[in-house]
Formats: structure tokens, C-alpha cells, sequence
């Protein structure tokens, strides 16, 4: 079966990562673990992963386009197509937050009424030690740790009100004097029960065995009055027997960077873990950013990460990669997630939405209720379809998705060396270290999730939980999920009344060969009256602010374009004013570009954390004018390109 869905995939790749030398894989955090690896469903070197085929391929020569612009094995989608309809949950996520922020029937409690459980420590194996020495922890899930980072004078630099409401937190604690202390791990927060978390992961294609909450500390889980379960983290809290080589320590910087991208993306309507709050410890923490030998002594800080939970796909790989003795620990892993964050699974009956459970593979059957792990492997794919389409939607490139970085709850996970588009460069990629294969650029984003997919069901595979059916299901509704979902997003992007590959096509081509940027574009493509009687030389006025510098043929490719636009947006008959208030509500104003974040990481440096609050009040509101702070839509100031901004390497 392996070898047969390797040829399924390798039928559709049309590119090849050239694969990597240890030397790129984690810079000096290469595991000193490197246990087995877990069974693959592609070779872990394999260089062939399917191809998604939605961006051109070469931006800077532009080639004439394939005739579609997808693979024909998925079907079609239209504005009115169910999934459109039912599904794409950027409305009702940001309809989520809307009812958030009126408040209604808060609850506010102290940090010492806060209701908690340890479910993860109560249900999973741990590890017998609790020390932090380095070492291979084996038939375990979590290791028992304290935080150890240390402190002086912690101050507290942003926090996240939202947030705090989830846990049911009262705002009023981000005053309290101590609140920096216990956010910083210097005191111990009361009902917590700390561990790290055991996981592995696949890095650049590659196994690289046992790596672990390095410096994440999970302080346990609140049930708020909701019942809902939330994980608090703090991320940069010290040593644990993960940290490998490393200090279990985290700078200012790139805490500023997870703090402020988790609350934007949240925001933005896409899945992602959240921030309560970040501290600066008051110490200082030696980094080689650049790897040029000539480190430099950064403020540290501690971030508070929370989300429902941190489970990663490298959560289960480890224990596959044990070999028999852990099978069981993926079963037990697998039956607790199900259990307490895929509840409708659980309780899944043959009556229930047959037709969300019963699919078809390869001409036969898959009937999702008579195996709730397959059942779950098909909502994982599906979600993290769900969320790379809304990333492709906003422009947001990961930059390290590496297995150990893919939630299991389909989130966005782990903050590092991210970017969004400015110019559009389908090959863009903000990791440094990923610039020899630039596997995690922009378009690859697809693709990669799908290989990542492919990973984790043969983890569940090799533990016998899904059969070989199940598995080729699991990544069939990964691809329709993604196109279905990546479809409707760039419809309503553009405001169109259905799905138009070609137009759709070109456009991504012609934005590419003129490096426009994307946010920009699409906030003032709304501009564009459907209006047939517009003279030709006044086209391309709406769109004067993006379309630099472009000579007289790039004029009459863009012209000939918008031409082709209008006459489908009179066929709509939707209104202009809706139309700009529908694409409006889907394409941000403001984005956390790189250079933005980088404005008030420097400030931040020199003790000013006014930006940084700024910067978050300003990205809560991503699709609102937002008059008088047009400053932070604007395209980023030459110094950004300098190294370092742009472009950040894994280590951070
Ligand atoms: N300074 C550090 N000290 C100890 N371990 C680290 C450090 N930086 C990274 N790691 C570990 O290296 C591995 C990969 O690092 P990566 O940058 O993906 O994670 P991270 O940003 O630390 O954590 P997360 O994925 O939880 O956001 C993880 O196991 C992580 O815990």
C-alpha cells in the first residue's frame, strides 16, 4: 500500500526539494535523540509530494499556464456550492469574537479561583523522573518540570484581554503587582501542575527523533464556565530534559513576534493558538541570530501560550517511532485526544450525517462511523486543509512546518521565523534556513501540509488504528477540503459571483511578474467599479497605489485584465457597494507585516512597550479603515530588508 500511495502522489509532483544536509535542518538544535523513525507513507527523504498547481511557477518569467489551474481529480467549487455556504468559517469565527468582545455574561475571576484540571498528567503516562538532564525519555508523554527561568524585576510588556476572557480571567490581574512574577515562572501560579510535553517531529523531510517542549512549560489546563478546556504554556521558562543542547530560554524578540501574529491571526478569523500574556524577565539571553559566530546578549522573555491543547503530530510519531512497546501509547494518546477535543467523535452514531461519514476510496467504501480513529484522522486533515487555505488567503507563509509544528487541532503553532507577503513571490520563504529547497515557501504551504498529513496517518497506521483505506481517504478530503475551501476564499477575495480559475490565474501571474503587494491589492480591488463604460486609461487608477513602476506592456497586461474582471462583475449584478463591503470584510487592511513587528521589537529593546500595545489594538481590527492609522498599512521602508527582519533563521 505504501508504495502504491507514494505512486498516487509522485503522479502529481511536479517539483522536488533537493534534501538537506543536517547542517540546515535545526541549526544548533539538531536532536542528539535521533531515535527510529516512524513508519513513513512516504519515504522520510522522499523528494516527490504532490503538487497543488496554484501559483505560477516561475514568477519572474512568467510561462503560459496550464489549462486549469488545479488538478482535474478535484471538483469544482462554486460560491453557492455547500461548502462555500456551510463552511467557510472565517464569518463565523469572527462572528466568535464579535459576541466575545461585547462581553456578555463575563465572568471575571482571580488567578487563584481559576477552575483547574490535569487531565494530560492524570490520563497519560509520565515520565518516573523529574529532573531536567538531557536524555531520551521513553514510554512517556510528559516529564514533570518547574519553571527556571531566571528573573529580575520581571516586567509585564503586553497581555491580551480576549484572552483573558476565555479563561474567565479578570482583566484587573494584569495590574496586580506579582502578575509579572507568577507569568514569568518566578511564582508558582496556584492549581497549576507543570510538565513538558514529550514529542518528535520530521524536520525538513526528515526524522530527527525525540524533541520536546524545550522550553515550553505547560502549567495545566482551565476548565472556564463554558466547560471548555484551555492549556496555559509559558514559553521560555527553562531547561527541561527536551532542551537538548540548549537553554530552555526565550528572547524579546521573537516572544514579541508569537505575542502579537497569534492574537493577529486570531483576528484575521484563523485557527491558532492564543496569548494571554508577555513578560520580560529582566535578564539577558545570548543568541547567534545570523549563526556568523558573534552572538549578542538579548532581553529575555516568557510568553503565556494558550489553546485548547499543544498536541502536535510529532506527538504520536515519537511513540510510533518506538517500536512495539510504545504502539499502545499512540492508542492511548489518540483515545485521550478523541476523548476531551474531538467529543463528537466519540459519541459518533451510524445515524449521524451519513453522508459526512461515509465517503468513497478508490471505488469502495469508507465508512467513517465503524472507526472513530479514522473518523479523526479524516476531521485532522480536513482542518489543517482548512487552515493552509485560510494562511494562502492572507498571505501568511509559516516558514517551519515542520511535523513537531502542525497542531493536531489544526491550529497555527509555533511562531518563528513566519512572514506575510508584502510583494507577492509565490516562492517567498521568511526562514533563512529554509532558503536552499525553500520547502516552506508560500505555494509549497499546500503541499507540505498534505505530506504532513501523510506522516501522521502512518504513525496511526503503523499502531493499526486506520487500515490502508482509511488512510488514502484521510488524505483524498485533505485535497478536496483544501480546494473547496481555497476556492471560495480567492472568489470572495475577488468579489466574484463564482469561482474563475482563469481570471483567478492570471491575476496571481500578473502579480507575481509586477511584485505587487498582496494585502494591498485586494483591499483596493474593492475599489473597481463593475462599470463597462470606463475609458481604458482610467482602469487602472484604482489600483495606482500597488501597481508601481510598471512599464507600457505590463499597463496593457494589467488593463486587459481588469477589463475581463469588470465584465464579471456586471455579470454578478451585486452591487459595487456590497461587493466593497463583502471583499472588504475578507481582504485585512492591516497585516503584521515583518518590518511593523520589528518597529516595536526595537522599541520594546530600549524599554518603550508602547508600540507593541499599539501594534496589538491595531491588528485586532484587521478589515476595519481604521482612520488615522493608514501608517500601518503602508508597504514596508527600504531599512526592512535588511537581514533579520524579512527573514529570521529557526533559532529564535
Ligand atoms: N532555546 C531553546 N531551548 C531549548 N529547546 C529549544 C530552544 N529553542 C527551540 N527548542 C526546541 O527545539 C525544537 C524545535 O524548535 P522550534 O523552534 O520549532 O520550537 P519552539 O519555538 O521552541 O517551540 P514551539 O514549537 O513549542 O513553539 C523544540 O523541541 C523546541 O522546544
Amino acid at each position: 500500500m505504501l508504495s502504491q500511495l507514494s505512486a498516487s502522489l509522485s503522479h502529481y509532483s511536479l517539483s522536488s526539494f533537493p534534501s538537506l544536509t543536517a547542517l540546515f535542518l535545526r541549526g544548533p538544535l539538531l536532536s542528539p535523540f535521533p531515535s527510529k523513525p516512524p513508519p513513513s507513507l512516504l519515504s522520510s527523504t522522499s523528494k516527490s509530494i504532490r503538487k497543488f498547481r496554484l501559483y505560477p511557477s516561475n514568477p519572474h518569467k512568467p510561462q503560459p499556464r496550464p489549462s486549469s489551474l488545479v488538478s482535474n481529480s478535484y471538483r469544482e467549487v462554486s460560491m453557492d456550492s455547500p461548502s462555500m455556504n456551510t463552511d467557510l468559517s472565517v464569518e463565523s469565527v469572527t462572528d466568535d469574537l464579535k459576541k466575545q468582545s461585547l462581553g456578555e455574561g463575563r465572568v471575571k475571576l482571580n488567578l487563584e479561583d481559576l477552575t483547574w484540571d490535569h487531565s494530560f498528567v492524570r490520563e497519560l503516562p509520565g515520565d518516573p523522573r523529574t529532573d531536567t538532564m538531557p536524555r531520551e525519555v521513553l514510554h512517556a508523554c510528559y516529564t514533570k518540570v518547574s519553571p527556571s527561568a531566571e528573573v529580575e524585576n520581571p516586567q509585564l510588556v503586553a497581555w491580551s484581554d480576549s484572552v483573558a476572557e476565555l479563561l474567565d480571567l479578570d482583566p484587573k490581574e494584569f495590574e496586580r503587582p506579582d502578575f509579572p512574577l507568577i507569568f514569568s515562572g518566578a511564582s508558582p501560579l496556584v492549581g497549576g501542575m507543570p510538565y513538558a510535553q514529550c514529542y518528535g517531529g520530521h524536520q525538513f523531510g526528515m526524522w530527527a527523533g525525540q524533541l520536546g517542549d524545550g522550553r515550553a512549560i505547560t502549567l495545566g489546563e482551565i476548565l472556564n464556565s463554558k466547560s471548555e478546556r484551555w492549556e496555559l504554556q509559558l514559553k521560555g521558562a527553562g531547561k527541561t530534559p527536551y532542551s537538548r543542547f540548549a537553554d530552555g530560554l526565550a528572547v524579546l524578540r521573537s516572544s514579541i513576534r508569537e505575542f502579537l501574529c497569534s492574537e493577529s491571526m486570531q483576528s484575521l478569523g484563523i485557527p491558532t493558538t492564543r496569548a494571554l500574556c508577555l513578560v520580560m524577565t529582566g535578564k539577558y539571553v545570548s543568541r547567534d541570530m545570523f549563526y556568523d559566530g558573534n552572538p549578542k546578549d538579548e532581553p529575555g522573555a516568557i510568553v503565556c501560550r494558550v489553546a485548547q491543547s499543544f498536541l502536535r503530530f510529532g506527538s504520536y510519531q515519537i511513540h510510533a517511532s518506538r517500536g512495539k512497546e510504545d504502539l499502545d501509547i499512540v492508542r492511548t494518546l489518540a483515545d485521550y485526544t478523541i476523548k476531551h477535543h474531538f467529543p463528537h467523535i466519540e459519541n459518533m452514531s451510524k445515524s449521524e450525517s451519513l453522508s459526512f461519514n461515509i465517503g468513497e476510496v478508490d471505488g469502495s467504501v469508507v465508512d467513517l462511523t465503524s472507526n472513530k480513529y479514522a473518523a479523526w484522522i479524516v476531521e485532522v486533515a480536513e482542518r489543517t486543509a482548512s487552515l493552509v487555505a485560510r494562511w494562502q488567503g492572507v498571505g501568511f507563509t509559516h516558514g517551519v512546518l515542520n511535523t513537531d509544528n502542525m497542531s493536531v487541532l489544526g491550529l497555527t503553532i509555533d511562531y518563528g521565523p513566519f512572514g506575510f507577503l508584502d510583494a507577492f513571490d509565490p516562492s517567498y520563504t521568511p526562514n533563512t534556513t529554509d532558503l536552499p529547497g525553500r520547502r516552506y515557501c508560500f505555494a509549497n504551504q499546500p503541499d507540505i501540509g498534505l505530506w504532513n498529513i501523510a506522516q501522521f496517518a502512518s504513525t496511526l497506521s503503523a499502531a493499526q488504528l486506520i487500515n490502508d483505506k482509511e488512510t488514502n481517504y484521510a488524505m483524498e478530503r485533505y485535497g478536496t477540503k483544501f480546494m473547496d475551501e481555497y476556492q471560495a476564499i480567492m472568489t470572495r477575495k475577488l468579489g466574484l459571483p463564482k469561482y474563475n480559475k482563469q481570471l483567478i490565474s492570471k491575476l496571481l501571474n500578473n502579480m507575481a511578474v509586477d511584485k505587487v503587494d498582496y494585502t494591498n491589492f485586494f483591499r483596493l480591488l474593492s475599489n473597481i467599479k463593475a462599470d463597462p463604460s470606463i475609458p481604458e486609461d482610467e482602469l487602472l487608477i484604482p489600483l495606482k497605489a500597488v501597481l508601481l513602476d510598471i512599464g507600457k506592456e505590463r499597463k496593457e497586461a494589467w488593463t486587459s485584465w481588469v477589463q475581463t474582471y469588470i465584465q464579471e462583475l456586471c455579470a454578478s449584478g451585486i452591487s459595487n457597494e456590497d461587493r466593497k463591503a463583502s471583499m472588504n470584510s475578507v481582504n485585512p487592511k492591516y497585516i503584521l507585516r515583518n518590518y511593523l513587528c520589528q518597529s516595536a521589537i526595537d522599541a520594546a529593546e530600549q524599554g518603550d512597550f508602547g508600540e507593541v500595545r499599539r501594534l496589538l489594538k491595531v491588528m485586532q481590527r484587521p478589515y476595519d479603515e481604521q482612520p488615522g492609522l493608514q501608517k500601518y498599512a503602508r508597504l514596508p521602508p527600504a531599512w526592512a530588508y535588511r537581514p533579520g527582519v524579512c527573514m529570521l533563521s529557526c533559532s529564535s
